[in-house]
C-alpha cells in the first residue's frame, strides 16, 4: 500500500469509527431514559431545573400509545389507578399531586413509589401554582389532562371549607387557565361527583336531572365546577368532559371512606357507626369499584375530541360532556358490613345512628346509558367481589395476618 493510499485508507476508518460512536450515543440519548432514571423517586430534583425538565419530558413521551397526558392528584386513589392504565397501554404520562395530609401521606408515597417503578413521575406541586402549570405546558404538548386532584369527602367539609374552596374552584380555574393558553390546548377530562345529585329523590339519577339541590359544600364545589367547565368550554374553546364517580371503593382506596375505616375499626374491634335515615330507613350507596371506574376515564379520554382555541380565542364550538360512572345497584350500607364481616371473618359492633345532616344523602343510583353509548362502559364487578379484592389488599399492605374463628 503506498503512502497515500494508507492515509486515505486511515481517513476513512477514523470516518466510520467517529459516525459509528456518535451514531451509537445518539441511540442512547433519544432511546434511553436519562442518567438519573424516571424509575427511581429523586426529591432532591429541582422544579424546573434541567434535570426536571428531562425527566418531565420523558415521563410524557408516548410509548407504543398516541397520548400524553398530564394526571393531576396522581398520587391519590383514582389518579394512581388511572396513571398506572394509561402508561401500561403506552401512552406518555406525567402526574403532579401536592401530597397533602387529608389522609395518610405515606400511603400517597407508597402508590407514588409503585408510579415510578411503572415510570410514572410524579412532581410535588399544586394546581394552584400557575408557574408549574405554565412551566408543564411550555415544556410538553399534552394532549389531554385527566384532572382528578380535588379536595375530597362529603362530611369534612363542614371541618375545612376552605380547603374544598381552594382546590376544586380555585385549583380548577387556575388548571383551565393553563390549559386555555396552552398551544396547543389539551382536552380535559375531571372528575365530578354523584354528590351533585344531592336531595334529588328521582331514580336513578341521570344527566339530563337537574342538580340544583347539593347537600354539602362538597358537592356544591364540584357543581360549581361544572358551571365553570362551561364557561371555558364556551369561551376558549376547550374540550371538557366531567365524570361523575359514584362512591370509588378498592385496593389503594382512601382511608377517609367508610368501607376502608370499618374494615380498619373492625379488625381493631372498635364499634363502627352505622347511619340511618328516619324511621329506620337504610342508607344506600351505588358504589362503584376502581377498575371499573378506570375503564371510564380511559374510555372518556379516547372519546374526547380535540380542544378548538388557541391563543386564548375559541376557532369553533368544542365538546362539552357530563357522565355518570356508577355500578347501577345500590347497595344499603348495613349489606357493606355484612359483607366485611364475612370477609374479615370478624363481628362488627354496630352503633346506629341517624344520618347526620352534614352532607350525607339516603341513597346514590346512577343510570350510565349515556357512557354505555359513547363508550361502551359497562361495570362488571359487584360489591361482594370488590371487597374481596380490597381486603385482600388491606390485609396484605399493612401486613395484617387473617383473624379466624373471631365469630
Ligand atoms: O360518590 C361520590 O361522589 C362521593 O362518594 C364518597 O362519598 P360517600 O358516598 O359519602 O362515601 P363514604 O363516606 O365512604 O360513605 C359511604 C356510606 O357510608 C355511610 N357512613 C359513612 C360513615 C360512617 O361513619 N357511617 C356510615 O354509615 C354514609 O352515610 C354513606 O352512605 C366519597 O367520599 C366522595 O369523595 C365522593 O365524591
Amino acid at each position: 500500500m503506498d503512502k497515500h493510499r494508507r492515509w486515505t485508507y486511515s481517513i476513512t476508518k477514523l470516518v466510520f469509527w467517529t459516525t459509528l460512536f456518535a451514531g451509537t450515543v445518539l441511540f442512547i440519548c433519544f432511546h434511553s431514559p436519562p442518567s438519573d432514571s424516571p424509575s427511581v423517586h429523586h426529591p432532591n430534583v429541582k422544579w424546573g431545573s434541567p434535570q426536571w425538565e428531562k425527566r418531565v419530558k420523558y415521563s410524557a413521551r408516548p410509548r407504543s400509545g398516541h397520548f400524553s397526558v398530564l394526571v393531576t392528584g396522581a398520587a391519590g386513589f383514582v389518579g394512581s389507578h388511572v396513571s398506572t392504565a394509561l402508561r401500561r397501554r403506552g401512552d406518555g404520562v406525567v402526574g403532579l399531586d401536592n401530597f397533602n395530609a387529608y389522609y395518610d401521606p405515606s400511603l400517597k408515597r407508597a402508590r407514588q413509589t409503585l408510579l415510578e417503578q411503572n415510570g410514572v413521575f410524579v412532581i410535588e406541586g399544586d394546581i394552584n401554582d400557575n408557574h408549574l402549570l405554565k412551566k408543564l405546558f411550555d415544556i410538553v404538548a399534552f394532549t389531554h389532562v385527566m384532572h382528578l386532584a380535588a379536595q375530597a369527602g362529603v362530611r369534612y367539609a363542614m371541618k375545612n371549607p376552605g380547603s374544598y374552596v381552594h382546590s376544586n374552584i380555585a385549583g380548577l380555574v387556575s388548571l383551565f387557565e393553563a390549559c386555555k393558553s396552552a398551544n396547543p390546548q389539551p382536552s380535559i377530562v375531571w372528575a365530578s361527583s354523584s354528590s351533585v345529585y344531592g336531595l334529588n329523590s328521582k331514580v336513578p339519577f341521570s344527566e339530563k336531572d337537574q342538580t340544583d339541590q347539593p347537600a354539602s359544600l362538597y358537592a356544591a364545589t364540584k357543581k360549581a365546577g361544572e358551571e365553570i367547565a362551561h364557561t371555558y368550554n364556551h369561551i376558549y374553546g376547550l374540550s371538557i368532559t366531567g365524570l361523575r364517580f359514584f362512591t370509588v371503593y378498592g385496593p389503594w382506596g382512601r382511608p377517609d371512606m367508610a368501607y376502608f375505616f370499618f374494615t380498619k375499626d373492625m379488625l381493631k374491634g372498635k364499634p363502627i357507626s352505622v347511619f340511618q335515615g328516619s324511621n329506620n330507613k337504610s342508607v344506600a350507596r351505588d358504589f362503584t369499584y376502581i377498575d371499573d371506574i378506570v375503564k371510564g376515564c380511559l374510555g372518556a379520554l379516547d372519546t374526547a375530541e380535540k380542544s378548538t382555541g388557541s391563543g386564548g380565542k375559541k376557532k369553533k364550538d368544542a365538546q362539552l360532556r357530563v357522565f355518570n360512572l356508577g355500578n347501577t345497584s345500590p347497595v344499603p350500607v348495613t349489606k357493606l358490613v355484612s359483607i366485611l364481616e364475612k370477609l374479615l371473618k370478624v363481628k362488627a359492633k354496630i352503633n346506629v345512628l341517624p344520618l347526620p345532616r352534614n352532607g350525607d344523602v339516603m341513597f346514590t343510583h346512577a343510570n350510565i346509558s349515556y357512557a354505555r353509548k359513547e363508550f361502551g362502559y359497562k361495570p362488571t364487578t359487584d360489591l361482594q367481589m370488590g371487597l374481596q379484592k380490597f381486603v385482600n389488599w388491606y390485609l396484605d399492605y399493612y401486613s395484617i395476618s387473617e383473624k379466624k374463628n373471631s365469630w
